[in-house]
């Protein structure tokens, strides 16, 4: 194991650590133990992780005379469902898993959220760790607490904020990803400069192509990612004002995925990467941000291999009305109006109810 880098989420009572390096999975008994007080925990993973590092990170425990036992569910983002998030809930109960004990989260973002939520309502509240082993997870949804499920009504519309304990991002678990989960959760991280850190663009204009190769490159661009989130996250934790900034893109995106029913059509991150390309047209045809600025993030987006415009999503969509009635079950709206996430420039995004309907279907039609 090299030396983690430690980037701390100081709030209060909930406050945790995020640890990011390389070995973190064979070091888990270590960094684990100081939370339990008893030597055993409930690690809930999915089908395709379980087969690559389930058994490293149990011998791992064993090691360290930590007890485990394992549910692994479907990969996938139609497990973040009732009837998984069932199915988790009755095996932790199953199990006898107590209040004092601790849930381990090994996944992606799917995983994470809905064990994060099983944790949330479990015996009104457990502890749970977070193993994220996907560049998405390790760069956003590991952190921050936002738990959840998705509804046919929409995305992430059950869920609760539940923080872990404590996060462990190995980076060396992202060398199995595949290279469209890889970029899919580039999506996030192109995110985090986009609304907040023109630098950071900058940075990832010159390494991203590097990113997936490069240890020293990918743990910068996890740690700063995470830096960011968790700065965000102590300022605003349930997102009554700045955190609704990491939702740049996610209007877009979430009325994507579910037109295209969560399954492999479109990606999460792929429909990040969509939504910003379309956060920034729209600002851009507001007249809030330089002709200039939607050019560069579609010219990076293309660079990294991204998807960008609606063409790009196999199959049909709805049409732009059907595509706006999914945005109203977005979290942001308020008294029934749609509210984006807006850019002044790439690194200076706001959130703005102002987005007349004539311009949002201008931008709609000129993506398909
Ligand atoms: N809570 C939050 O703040 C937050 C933030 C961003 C995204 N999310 C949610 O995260 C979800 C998407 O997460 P995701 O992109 O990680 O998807 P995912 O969890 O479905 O993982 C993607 C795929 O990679 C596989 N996989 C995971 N780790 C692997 C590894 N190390 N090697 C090989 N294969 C591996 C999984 O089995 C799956 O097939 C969405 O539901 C999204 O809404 C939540
Ligand atoms: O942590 C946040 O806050 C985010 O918005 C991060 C997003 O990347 C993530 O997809 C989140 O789950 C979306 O939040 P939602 O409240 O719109 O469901
Ligand atoms: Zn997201």
């Amino acid at each position: 194991m090299t030396d983690p880098v430690t980037v701390h989420v100081p709030l209060g009572a909930r406050a945790y650590d995020v640890r990011i390096g390389r070995g973190l999975l064979a070091d888990a008994g270590a960094q684990v133990a100081p939370l339990l007080s008893r030597p055993r925990v409930a690690i809930v993973t999915d089908a395709n992780v379980a087969a690559l590092h389930l058994a490293p990170l149990r011998a791992a425990l064993r090691a360290a005379g930590i007890e485990s036992e394992a549910l692994t569910l479907p990969a996938g983002e139609g497990t973040k469902s009732w009837p998984h998030l069932t199915a988790c809930v009755d095996w932790l109960l199953d199990r006898q898993v107590e209040r004092r004990d601790v849930v381990l989260a090994l996944g992606g973002g799917v995983i994470g959220d809905l064990v994060g939520l099983a944790a949330a309502i479990l015996r009104r509240g457990v502890r749970f760790v977070q193993m994220p082993t996907t560049l998405l997870a390790q760069v956003d949804s590991s952190v921050g607490g936002k738990t959840g499920i998705n509804s046919s009504h929409g995305k992430n519309l059950i869920g609760a904020f539940h923080q872990p304990a404590l996060v462990l991002a190995d980076i060396d678990l992202l060398d199995s990803l595949s290279e469209r989960d890889f970029r899919a959760g580039y999506g996030e991280v192109v995110k985090y400069g986009l609304l907040g850190d023109a630098d950071f663009f900058a940075w990832l204009e010159r390494h991203g192509p590097a990113l997936r190769d490069d240890p020293t490159l990918r743990q910068h661009a996890v740690a700063h990612s995470v830096a960011m989130k968790a700065g965000i996250v102590t300022r605003d934790e349930t997102e009554q004002g700045e955190r609704a900034l990491l939702n740049l893109g996610h209007t877009f995106g979430h009325a994507l995925e579910a037109a295209t029913g969560y399954g492999d059509r479109l990606l999460h991150g792929e429909g990040v990467a969509i939504g910003c390309a379309l956060a920034f047209d729209l600002s851009a045809r507001m007249g809030l941000c330089a002709q200039e600025e939607p050019g560069r993030v579609l010219e990076h987006l293309r660079a990294m291999g991204m998807p960008a415009r609606l063409s790009e999503i196999p199959g049909d969509l709805p049409d732009d009305a059907g595509l706006i009635a999914l945005m109203g079950q977005d979290k942001k709206v308020v008294d029934g109006r749609l509210r984006f996430v807006l850019a002044r420039a790439i690194g200076d995004a706001f959130v703005s109810d102002a987005v007349q309907g004539p311009v949002l279907e201008q931008v709609l039609r000129d993506a398909r």
